[in-house]
């Protein structure tokens, strides 16, 4: 990089004056000078390696390669929409942005000229569309065309501006509102767009932080070296010698937008009243887009959700969060940390610099987990050009503009709709749709249950391996068609957000399956997580009718071993605490139940055994029935299970069996536990008592009469005693690693 420094001059007012007349030509004539003048192209690409850093342009002399350069760029490409005549693209003196339906409609009922002259020019684009797509129809010909409309569509957004480019990757995350393959096209929003004039970003500069560029920055680059729907960025360097990312926005952006915004709200009312079958709010959608964007146009806001992410995740392993440099930072401009990146989805570059692509996915994947499920604070929008694979082997997360939260009651419903399915239980699911409000409460659900059984049949396959947010996506969508379900607001930002994710992890490992990596996280948090809600989440994944299913539980310490963060002496810690508890009563009888059972099986196997042994070594022949050892059904098999369960702690990385023994005091005095043995003690002397008894007086064949009583009563891993099925087997997991 070279290092040349700029140096600070005192400006005229003729220069000021220059300036200011350069740029109401270019707002408002877009009148660009010849494209032979251009030397160069800008680079879009923010990890050009030979990027050169120089000295700012004299803010008064255009210089037409410059404005060239995007002129170039703009026929290529589609141009964005210029700020509307008459507007001065002087926004510094405005307040911090707040979305305000009530107050953007009242402004906007006087100026109606400028109303009508929008709406005319989306009509045509928009008109153009539809009658291509009435043509089609006509001709027989709409399947075969289905994508180049799809690609028009995509277009003809990206032509009218940030708001229509936002819309579209709303409507990208929508599946109850957009077929497949308008989804598909529209996801691809996120492309790189044209830049707007260095002039406009350098005056921008000057007034967010109150002084030219050149006396702010040591260094700043002659173009962008990206331009997206909002800003542009540079790269830049501070005097005190950090290199820096330096974010401008686009000029007229909440002008523009916020006419957008105030003609499409009132689209959705006219459409919401005219068109019985939406049964989504469309008002309340747009109401959702137009904060989220508001937000996004206020780069303090930015900077603050950067810092709260970082503070969030920006200690997870190989998470990085760039910093906010605040003294160089405003509404319009935003300054951090300059991040030297390679795209995930840019493999070759990755590989080249011995980073493994797919490790760095998967702690991509972990992070989602957290955002969504743990803290609730999210990036709405990772797609590739917001994550980058850092030299140290690191992921970086940018653009904090589109943040969403998840709700407590929200993060909890989504973890037991994860449990519910990875153990199809689909009652359960059902219910969690209604709890996560994709239904209404008074919903009828009974022929949902079959419907979304089907749907994840088909999806799951035989496992979870087999599982992809896609494809779930797709084929929930017919069954949105079909019964009354509307996707929340909050839930579309975060599909949108998983698939994006793992849009980018296929691209790197087309075998990556989202979902069996992040059902380890989802059994670590139901082992550990004290709140109420996954405690009952527990419980109904380990008791079915009174039963304990021990084989989900193995499932569950066999999955949570391969979570990063899995500290399984706190489990067994915390278990012990539950157990004890008031809270942990019920969990308490049952499981006395199962040790009694237990401890009784195999006592009389050994006492079986014993009398055996001693008949054998006294000589004397012993009958068939009393030496038969007690047939147990593997499931009814608890000690088996038991040792199972040992041998999974053993195995897991940190467990010491001492730190358990030297609770063991500290147990033994809790009213609980005294009750609990006596309880066992007293169980086990009643079921000696009445088999001496019956063993004596009654039964020819005791063992396995009392047998049979006792396994009528037994479900275990979903079969009762008698082999008769009453629930599913839980999904197989494969080992994560
Ligand atoms: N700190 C940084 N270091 C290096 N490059 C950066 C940095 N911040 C942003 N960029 C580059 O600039 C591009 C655009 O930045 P950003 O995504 O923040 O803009 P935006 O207008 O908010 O985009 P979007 O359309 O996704 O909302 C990024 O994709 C990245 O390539």
């Amino acid at each position: 990089m070279s290092q040349v420094n700029f140096e600070p001059r005192e400006r005229s007012f003729w220069e000021c004056k220059g300036l200011a007349e350069d740029i109401v030509t270019i707002v408002n004539t877009n009148k660009l000078p010849p494209k032979s003048l251009s030397p160069a192209k800008p680079q879009l690409d923010s990890n050009l390696p030979n990027m050169t850093i120089t000295q700012l342009q004299p803010i008064n002399s255009v210089s037409p390669a410059t404005i060239d350069v995007s002129s170039e760029f703009v026929e290529e490409h589609h141009p964005l929409p210029q700020p509307p005549e008459g507007t001065t693209p002087d926004e510094s003196n405005q307040p911090a942005l707040r979305y305000d339906p009530v107050a953007i409609a009242d402004y906007y009922r006087s100026r109606v000229f400028q109303v009508w002259g929008r709406l005319l020019s989306i009509m045509v684009k928009f008109g153009s569309f539809a009658l291509g797509l009435w043509l089609d129809g006509k001709r027989g010909k709409k399947v075969k065309t289905d994508r180049k409309r799809a690609i028009q569509l995509r277009i003809t957004l990206t032509e009218l501006g940030p708001a229509f480019i936002k819309v579209g990757q709303a409507l990208s995350t929508r599946p109850d509102l957009v077929p497949p393959l308008y989804l598909e096209e529209l996801t691809k929003l996120q492309d790189q767009l044209p830049p707007f004039p260095n002039e406009l970003a350098y005056q921008f500069i000057e007034e967010e932080l109150g002084d030219r560029p050149e006396n702010i920055y040591a260094e700043l680059s002659p173009d962008p070296l990206a331009a997206a729907s909002l800003g542009q960025v540079y790269k830049g360097k501070l005097k005190t010698g950090e290199i820096v990312a330096v974010k401008v926005q686009r000029p007229g952006l909440s002008e523009n937008i916020a006419l957008d915004i105030y003609l499409l709200r009132t689209l959705a009312q006219w459409a919401k009243k005219t068109f019985k079958f939406i049964r989504s709010d469309l008002v309340a959608i747009m109401d959702e887009f137009g904060g989220r964007i508001y937000e996004e146009m206020d780069y303090n806001h930015e900077g603050r959700n950067a810092e709260r992410f970082r503070q969030l995740y920006g200690n997870i392993q190989d998470i990085y969060v760039p910093r906010i440099y605040w003294d160089y930072t405003g509404r319009r401009v935003l300054t951090m940390e300059w991040i030297n990146g390679s795209k995930l989805t840019n493999l070759e570059e990755v590989t080249a610099q011995g980073i493994d692509a797919r490790y760095l996915i998967e702690v991509g994947v972990q992070c989602s987990l957290r955002q969504l499920l743990e803290h609730g604070f999210f990036h709405a929008d990772p797609h590739p050009g917001n994550l980058l694979a850092s030299p140290e082997g690191k992921l970086v997360y940018l653009d904090f503009g589109m943040m969403s939260e998840v709700k407590p009651y929200q993060r909890y419903g989504l973890l037991e709709a994860v449990v519910h399915l990875v153990n199809r239980d689909f009652e359960g699911l059902a219910k969690d749709y209604v709890k996560l409000e994709f239904l209404t409460p008074d919903t009828d659900l009974s022929p949902i249950i079959p419907a979304l059984e089907k749907v994840f049949n088909n999806a799951l396959g035989a496992s979870v391996a087999e599982l992809n947010f896609k494809s779930i996506t797709d084929q929930l969508s017919d069954l949105m068609y079909e019964y009354p379900f509307r996707v929340p607001a909050y839930y579309a930002l975060i599909i949108r957000s998983l698939v994006t994710l793992e849009g980018i992890a296929i691209n790197v490992d087309p075998n990556f399956k989202v979902l069996s990596k992040a059902y380890p996280y989802v059994a670590k948090r139901l082992l550990t997580d004290p709140s109420v809600e996954l405690r009952t989440s527990l419980k109904d994944l380990l008791f079915k009718e009174g039963s304990f299913r021990w084989n989900r539980l193995e499932n569950l310490l066999k999955n949570a071993q391969h979570s990063d963060d899995y500290d399984i002496n706190e489990v067994l810690n915390q278990t012990l605490d539950f157990l004890f508890s008031e809270r942990g009563e019920f969990i308490r009888e049952q499981l006395a139940n199962e040790f009694v059972k237990s401890i009784d099986t195999a006592s009389r196997n050994a006492l079986t055994k014993a009398q055996s042994k001693v008949a054998e070594w006294m000589g004397v022949k012993v009958a068939s029935t009393s030496a038969k050892e007690v047939k147990l059904t593997p499931d009814q098999n608890n000690l088996e299970h038991l040792q199972r369960i040992v041998n999974i702690l053993q195995e897991t990385k940190g467990f010491d069996p001492m730190l358990l023994v030297q609770r063991v005091p500290s147990l033994i005095v809790k009213p609980e536990v005294q009750h609990l043995s006596q309880k066992v003690a007293g169980e086990l002397a009643q079921r000696a008592a009445a088999r001496l008894i019956r063993e004596l007086f009654l039964s020819s064949d005791p063992l396995i009469s009392e047998d049979n009583q006792l396994g009528s009563s037994i479900q275990v891993n979903g079969h009762s005693a008698n082999g008769k099925s009453v629930s599913k087997q839980p999904l197989s997991l494969p080992p994560s690693r």
